[in-house]
This record gives C-alpha cells, structure tokens and sequence, in this order.
C-alpha cells in the first residue's frame, strides 16, 4: 500500500503531506476534494458483471444457476467412475477433474470458487434464505417456493472480492448413502450453513446436524460450521435466547462426547422477514474473503483520520457487508445501511437512468448523504462497481467533509490496489497455464523444468 497514516499537520509542518496521504483530523484546515475519476472502477473485462439493474432481476449476470434433476443424478455409469453414484454426473466429473489440479485453498485460482453448502431438513428455510439474500425475493413471496428435489448450484460473482459458489440440498437427500461421493462435495467447500427451523422440534435437527458436521470434519478440516437457527421472528425475545442456549449446549455437548470437541461451530438467529439474514450471511461469506485483514484495517484506518463512527464496505446487490472496520456492529446500524442502499438504487432507478432506460443506477458517480434527525449523518460513496462504502457520521465531523472524501479517495485508491494485486495473481496464473506443457529433456539433455 502506499497509503501511510495522516499525521496532523503540526506535526511535520503541514505543508508537505504527500498526495495520497490520509489525512488526519488535527489541524485540519481544507482538505482536497475527491477527485475519483481517474481511478478504475471495477473488476477486470472477463469478470463476471451484472448490468441489470432492476430490482428483482439484479442477481441475473451476478449470479449463475445451474439445477441437476433427479434422473440425472443416476446417470453414473456414463462416466464409467464405478456405479452407483447419485450425484449429477456432469457436476461429478467436472469436479472431480478440479479437485485432482486446483488448490482449493488458493485465493487467486480463477477455476475455483469457495463453495457454501445450504444444509438442513426439509422446510427449514435453505432455498428460501437463498432466495431473498441473492434474488431479492420478497419474504412472502416464499410461503409458495416449492419443495426442493434437485441440488442447485448458483455462481455469485457479485465483486473483485464476493466470489463464490452456493449449493442448495433438498432436505429430504442421504448425503451418506454409501454410494455418494460426500468426499467430493466437502473438500472443496469453504462454509457449510445447517439451518434449523427454530419453531419446529429440533431434535432431529440437531442429529442430523452432528452427522453432518462429524462427516464434513473427516474429509476437510477447514470447513467454516455455521449454524441457522432459522424462522426466529416467530419466537419472543426470551424464547429466541432460549432456543439459542438449548441449541448451543446440545450441539456442542454432541461433538464433545464424540470426542470432536476442537470442531468450532458458530451460531446466528435468523429469519428471513428482517435483516439477520443478510448480516448473518454477510459474515459467513466475510471468513471467506483472504483479503479481509487487509480491508478491515483500511477501514480502521480510514474512519480513525475522518472523525467517522462506523464505515461498511457494502455488496450493492447482495446487502451483504463485505467488510467494516473493528467496532461492534449493531443491528440497527446495519439496518440504516441496508435502507440506504435501497432508496439510493431505488431514485437512481426512477430518475436515475436516461429516458430510454439506458445506464446504471450505479456507477463511479453514485453518492448519497441522508441527515438523520438525531445529529447523524449516513454517507453512502461508490467504490467499484459493486461495492459502495457507507459510514456513519456525527453532523459536527460531517462539517469537515472535504477532509472525508480526500481519505476516502486515498481509501479507494488502496482498495483498488487490494484488487490489482488479486488480478496481477489472477492474470499470471492464466497466463501460465496457457503455457503448453512442455516434457522430456531438452537439447543439452537436461530434463525441463515443469510448467
Ligand atoms: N416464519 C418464517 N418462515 C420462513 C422463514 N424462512 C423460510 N420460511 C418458510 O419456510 C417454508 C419452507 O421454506 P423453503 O425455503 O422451501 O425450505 P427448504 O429448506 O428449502 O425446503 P426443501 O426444499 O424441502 O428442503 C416456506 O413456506 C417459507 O416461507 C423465516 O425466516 N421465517
């Protein structure tokens, strides 16, 4: 990075901060206006994009369905691996093929996305949570989802940063018929979500959760176990805390008699009817993100010189926040964000776009200030073309808002360096394996070094 932290500018004199420098808020006087035009905004050509911007159809190009159906999951011995799998052949070999040359642990690897697996018994929730967090399905629209009987892969590829695979299971599939390769499916998988239905009995659950949990840790030790305790806007605030105890212990006194006390489980109550959902979600996929460290300290960086309280690096489409910096996160907080992001996209929609519907509703000029009535500021400014940075700030800080957007433009500058470094990673990979593969010895008959 070459950003370095802003000192005041008594300290060195003032007069000689270097461009790029954040700048403290010390002796601030009149900071330079952002000027962000010059900076790239986006992911590379070639990077899946999204151009859609209407509400409902937002995660189209983001994100890629494909479904196998149940007839194809016998269609094996097609593949002469041996009989009797259950699983969709065309998934089944072209994984395979991955899993024997690709590095799932390798953060740069274009032909491998980190998987999430959607867990659960039937009817707990998986296709619906699935459904509202990347399709931006209503909640009621879901009491008419029907129920799943295929697995689903979905392909988000929502920015430089989310990048990932979702797999939804029907409810009613025995992962551990010996005849499927549950191997397979868990060692190439970063997260797996078991969602309980919180307003159902959850014993069987919670069985079906440790059998789960015990087979995955067998086959991939750095598997993320996150448990849903799911549909919780039907329990009252004792009966959710409750729940979550009861759960937590019975979970956790299962793996200990198994003697797998070391396997971590985390726990969120959500429900899809307000924004646990999303904030649950966001932080499942944030364990994914290597670069995470590296944004949180930019944002530590960034609101600590600006006077802010709290900055979310946010997912446009998604709502997810891919990142913010070291103080608590509260819900509420969250909540003014997620509302932010909708009236912004929702006006750009409506007065935004050219008269014959041409352009996005958010592009590198998309900024948004809404003063609250308790002396709070939200300030929403683009950072690429997916994500868009919202903080909160106090009115009087607020008044100091070249200051703001001079860090923030320095902010940005870093994140895209962030970005660059990932697809220099990206670009050299591809690059050598379009390299062909050369073998045997070479004219002075020394062997050749492998590609
Ligand atoms: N109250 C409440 N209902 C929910 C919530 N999430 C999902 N549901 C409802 O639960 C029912 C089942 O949801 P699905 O998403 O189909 O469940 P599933 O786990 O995918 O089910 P299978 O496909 O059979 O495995 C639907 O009627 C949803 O409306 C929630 O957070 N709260």
């Amino acid at each position: 990075m070459s950003q370095v932290l802003g000192k005041p500018q008594g300290e060195d004199g003032g007069d000689d901060e270097e461009e790029d420098e954040l700048v403290g808020l010390a002796g601030y006087e009149d900071g330079p206006e952002s000027s962000d035009a010059e900076l790239d905004s986006g992911p590379e050509e070639g990077e899946s994009r999204r151009n859609s911007w209407m509400p409902r159809s937002w995660c189209s190009e983001a994100t890629r369905h494909e479904c196998w159906e149940p007839g194809l999951w016998r269609s094996s011995h097609l593949l002469g691996i041996g009989g009797g799998w259950r699983m969709p052949f065309i998934l089944l070999r072209r994984q395979r093929q991955a899993d024997f040359f690709l590095d799932f642990s390798d953060p740069f690897s274009t032909e491998v996305k980190p998987r999430i697996l959607l867990m659960g018994l039937r009817r707990s929730g998986k296709s619906s949570i699935q459904k509202v967090v990347f399709h931006k399905m209503s909640p009621s629209e879901t009491l008419f989802l029907e129920s799943t009987n295929r697995i689903c892969r979905e392909d988000v590829s929502n920015s430089s940063f989310v990048n990932f695979q979702i797999w939804d299971f029907p409810g009613q599939i025995d992962f551990f018929d010996p005849t499927f390769d549950y191997e397979m499916i868990f060692r190439g998988t970063g997260a797996l979500i078991f969602v309980i239905d919180s307003q159902d009995d959850y014993m069987e659950a919670l069985a079906r959760l440790h059998l789960t949990v015990t087979r995955a840790y067998k086959v991939n030790t750095d598997i993320n176990f996150e448990v849903f305790i799911h549909k919780v806007d039907g329990l009252s605030d004792d009966h959710k805390i409750e729940t979550q105890r009861d759960i937590h212990q019975r979970a956790n006194d299962d793996l200990a008699d198994a003697g797998l006390e070391k396997i971590h489980l985390s726990f969120y109550l959500t429900s899809i009817y307000d924004h646990s959902i999303f904030e649950a979600f966001s932080k499942v996929v944030q364990k994914l993100i290597p670069q995470l460290p590296t944004l949180e300290n930019l944002l530590n960086i960034f609101i600590s010189n600006s006077g802010i309280e709290k900055a979310f690096l946010f997912d446009v489409v998604s709502k997810i926040y891919i990142a913010t910096d070291s103080t608590p996160v509260d819900m509420q907080t969250y909540e003014l964000c997620c509302d932010m992001i909708d009236v912004v996209i929702d006006i750009s929609c409506i007065y935004g776009l050219k008269e014959d519907g041409a352009g996005a509703p958010y592009d590198k000029d998309s900024t948004a200030i809404i003063k609250l009535n308790n002396t709070t500021v939200l300030y929403l400014k683009e950072v690429t073309k997916f994500l868009a940075l919202v903080c909160f700030v106090r009115e009087e800080s607020f008044e100091r808002k070249g200051l703001i957007d001079y860090n923030f433009h320095c902010f940005r500058k870093a994140i895209h360096e962030v970005f660059e470094v990932r697809m220099k990673m990206v670009k050299s990979r591809k690059a050598q394996s379009r390299l062909p593969k050369k073998t045997g010895a070479t004219p002075n008959g020394t062997p050749r070094v492998l590609l």
